[in-house]
């Protein structure tokens, strides 16, 4: 499937969407592909007006879909899911052409993104109340749950599916409407969900999305009383501005923002199973995930052992455009972020660390860098403090578990955290002793809607799906009634 084939779909949208229908806008903004850099499409730049516009087109329709059944929202969102799946081939190749990930992993995302879909499609119809036992003879308190009215969804470059489902699955089943900014390097993902979802009967004005002039679009959104919740995923730095500039109007706020995540391998796991664990976490989308591992810890008697194993299954990795058949680990998002990951790799180098596999930009230019494996790693370097967003598993030693939990929580963020032990009492003292949102224990995944995802400390406000995910997108209202 060429590029043109995806180009001619009624899926491939390039413009803003107000009311159902999509626009455009002489001025524009290029979509490429960081695998080859070619220009997959010229997308309206959308600014102030036409984020006005949308808001306004999601306050309209506000009545109308919070009026409708839970059941009735439910219906139309298990056909967005459905639709979704069906689609998941077209979905899966514009995912990769756009953001870079390999086919398989793509075509992962899709179905990732469904299952929020469906996951909400059955919550929806769980948004119950309480009856509260009352303070007087004759009376009654009721707690009733309603939609938080028109919802902001920010979303990133490197899920650019499932971070929307996962936004738009809650907030539809609650009765709310929206506005979708997704990130301007992958705006297309994005709008083509939105696509299917008007297919599947999600009404005009439900869903509006605006992509382009960013400070333009999230000022406007700060700035509306009508907008009355933010739900981003980002950076911590970005998040930081959104919830100090959200008290202005007092809008609800849920963020899921960086981490620096720890995987400690301890002189009793199973070295196999937590080699493996490494690769599948570490190389996934190229180590552009909030959850990704930064800092690999293991324990200095089976340092070797587990190093050795992870240089030689890396350097064995695939690199490549990602439609390229076996390819496993693809571009990264653009320039910057190649240089980023050159200069934590420098900073490395330059304060003690070994190359043990890769270490420096691929052969096949642009985007790609070679799959890294760095040994005897130290906490003053910038990779163990900030996010690397990249291919480099950076390894550092450890002798014992208190010292491992101590420099583990030695970060300003908190959101995945992974252990490998075969020691029971150790799995519940380190799971409460780590501070972080999200633990995998002999696990290297916990991106799944059934469990609440989030973190705590600087990592983030709120959980997303899981049945924790429909409440952010409700308020309490309580009704007491007396005179029974
Ligand atoms: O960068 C964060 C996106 C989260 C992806 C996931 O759900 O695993």
């Amino acid at each position: 499937m060429t590029t043109q084939v995806l180009q001619d779909s009624p899926l491939f949208q390039t413009g803003y969407l107000v009311d159902g229908v999509w626009k455009s806008l002489d001025t524009t903004f290029d979509v490429l592909n960081p695998a080859t850099g070619e220009i997959i499409a010229s997308v309206a730049k959308a600014g102030k007006k036409e984020t006005e516009d949308a808001i306004a087109a999601a306050s309209r329709a506000f009545a109308g879909w919070r009026a409708k059944t839970a059941k009735e929202r439910s219906v139309i969102l298990y056909r967005w899911y459905e639709l979704i799946i069906e689609n998941k081939s077209w979905l899966g190749r514009l995912m990769t052409t756009e953001q870079g990930k390999p086919l398989k992993e793509a075509e992962g995302e899709v179905e990732y993104a469904a299952s929020f879909i469906q996951w909400f499609a059955e919550q929806a119809k769980r948004a119950n109340g309480e009856i509260i036992p009352p303070i007087k003879p004759g009376s009654r308190i009721l707690a009733t749950r309603e939609p938080v009215g028109v919802v902001a969804a920010i979303t990133p470059w490197n899920f650019p599916m499932a971070m929307l489902t996962r936004k738009l699955g809650p907030a539809l089943a609650a009765g709310c409407t929206g506005i979708i900014k997704p990130a301007n390097n992958t705006p297309l993902s994005a709008f083509a969900l939105l696509a299917l979802a008007k297919k599947a009967g999600v009404p005009d004005g439900v869903l509006n999305a605006v992509a382009g002039n960013t400070a333009e679009i999230s000022d406007a959104i700060m700035a509306s009383h009508e907008v009355r919740k933010i739900s981003f995923t980002g950076s911590t730095a970005v998040g930081k501005t959104l919830v100090r500039n959200a008290a202005e109007t007092m809008k609800k706020v849920s963020m899921e923002l960086g981490g620096n995540a720890p995987y400690i391998v301890f002189e009793d796991a199973d070295i196999d199973a937590a080699v493996q664990g490494a690769i599948a976490n570490k190389f996934r989308n190229a180590g552009q995930v909030c959850v990704s591992v930064n800092r690999f810890y293991i324990h200095e008697s089976v340092y070797d052992t587990f190093t050795q194993k992870l240089s030689t299954a890396v350097s064995a990795l695939k690199v490549g455009n990602g439609l390229e058949e076996g390819v496993v680990v693809g571009p990264l998002i653009e320039p910057a972020a190649i240089e980023k990951v050159r200069e934590h790799v420098e900073d490395a180098v330059a304060k003690g660390a070994k190359v043990l596999a890769g270490g420096k930009a691929h052969s096949l230019g642009g985007n790609f860098w070679q799959p890294t494996v760095l040994g005897d790693c130290s906490d003053g370097m910038k990779l163990a403090q900030e996010e690397t967003f990249g291919p480099v598993a950076a390894c550092f030693r450890f002798t014992s578990e208190e010292e491992v939990v101590q420099r583990a929580n030695a970060t300003p963020f908190g959101l995945a955290a992974y252990f490998y032990t075969q020691n029971l009492s150790r799995v519940f003292r380190v799971s409460q002793a780590i501070e972080s949102g999200m633990i995998g224990i002999n696990e290297c995944a916990v991106s799944t809607e059934l469990g609440p995802f989030g973190g705590v400390k600087e990592s983030g406000l709120g959980r997303e799906g899981s049945v924790l995910g429909l409440e952010e997108f409700l308020e309490v209202k309580t009704l007491h009634l007396g005179g029974l």
